[in-house]
């Protein structure tokens, strides 16, 4: 652990629940939650917290918490045998004490948790696999979820998934955010039954209720928040698709100051044969922003080209 970082594992006095707390040494944080393998909070150097959590999300288990970045898998949404958005979010992960080693750059300021294949699960859905997610803190602030996701059967079939980080990222008022990086790609809506569509617009912004699903989209793309002066970088690996939610009035006032955004591999579910090791990483940046007249300041140009 390099400086003054740390990872640490607290038991939640609100919640009764165990979570790591994460710091880095210029004073971000993240706290990653072993029911859901859940990140509820991530804080910036000045400890302001870039992601939303309802004020009515419970804490408890089997409920899924509503908010920061749910993991969803083996199955996002309704369309599949599973409840909604899949069981991962609903259970108990543990540490992964010996992780095999890394294939990807993180920060050495992570923990590794595993969800593996539970008699209980194998019920619902009969294939073998473990689950490793390394949620990593950078020393400047930016917040990498991997996952690698392994097929362990011992018989020689091959299983599928859909998979998702569903970010809710915190945004001053809906009506004031862009998305930037998606425009003239096609989607899938699931508010019009999953019929595809190409996106029109120069930017995706929000004036009622969105619920999207982006189809291979590019590496990068941005959230602006003109209000906050902020903007989300999100960089994906592994996962060709973007998730964009916001349910407008159809839920409580305070979703107006949420979007979620995530990498996802919806549209083609990932196929693994037995001994095979999927991984799909994703890596956002909170950097501040002025963005008017398609000017982006020069902080966050050489943000998105360093990152
Ligand atoms: O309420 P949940 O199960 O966490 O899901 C939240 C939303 O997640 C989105 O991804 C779905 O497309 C929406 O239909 C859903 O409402």
């Amino acid at each position: 652990m390099s400086g003054a970082a740390s990872v640490e594992r607290v038991k939640d006095r609100a919640t009764g629940l165990d979570k790591f707390v994460l710091r880095e040494a210029r004073g971000s944080s993240v706290e990653v939650y072993l029911y859901g393998g859940q990140v509820t909070f991530w804080k910036n150097n000045f400890g302001q917290q870039l992601l939303f959590v309802s004020n009515k999300a419970t804490f408890k288990p089997r409920k899924a918490v509503r908010g920061g970045i749910q993991i969803c898998f083996p199955q996002l949404g309704n369309h599949g045998v599973l409840e909604q958005h899949g069981f991962a979010r609903n259970r108990f992960w543990s540490v992964d004490e010996s992780p095999p080693p890394f294939p990807v750059a993180t920060s050495n300021c992570h923990i590794d948790l595993i969800l593996k294949s539970s008699p209980e699960d194998l019920k619902i859905w009969p294939h073998s696999y473990e689950f490793r997610l390394r949620v990593a803190l950078t020393p400047r602030g930016d917040l990498i979820l991997t996952s690698r996701i392994k097929n362990i059967s011992s018989d020689s079939k091959p299983f599928q998934f859909t998979f998702a980080y569903h970010t809710y990222f915190s945004v001053s008022d809906i009506s004031e955010v862009r998305v930037e990086g998606l425009e003239t790609l096609d989607y899938l809506d699931n508010l019009q039954s999953r019929k595809r569509f190409t996106e029109q617009g120069d930017a995706v912004v929000f004036e009622s209720e969105v619920d999207k699903v982006y189809l291979s989209a590019p590496p990068k793309v941005v959230v602006i928040d003109h209000e906050k002066k902020r903007t989300f970088v999100l960089r994906k690996e592994g996962l060709p698709d973007v998730v964009v939610w916001n349910p407008w009035d159809k839920k409580d006032e305070e979703y107006k100051s949420m979007l979620c955004v995530g990498a996802a591999a919806i549209e083609k579910p990932v196929t693994l044969k037995p001994g095979e090791e999927w991984i799909g990483k994703q890596e956002i940046s909170a950097v501040p922003s002025s963005y008017s007249s398609g000017q982006l300041d020069p902080e966050l140009i050489r943000r998105m080209h360093t990152i």
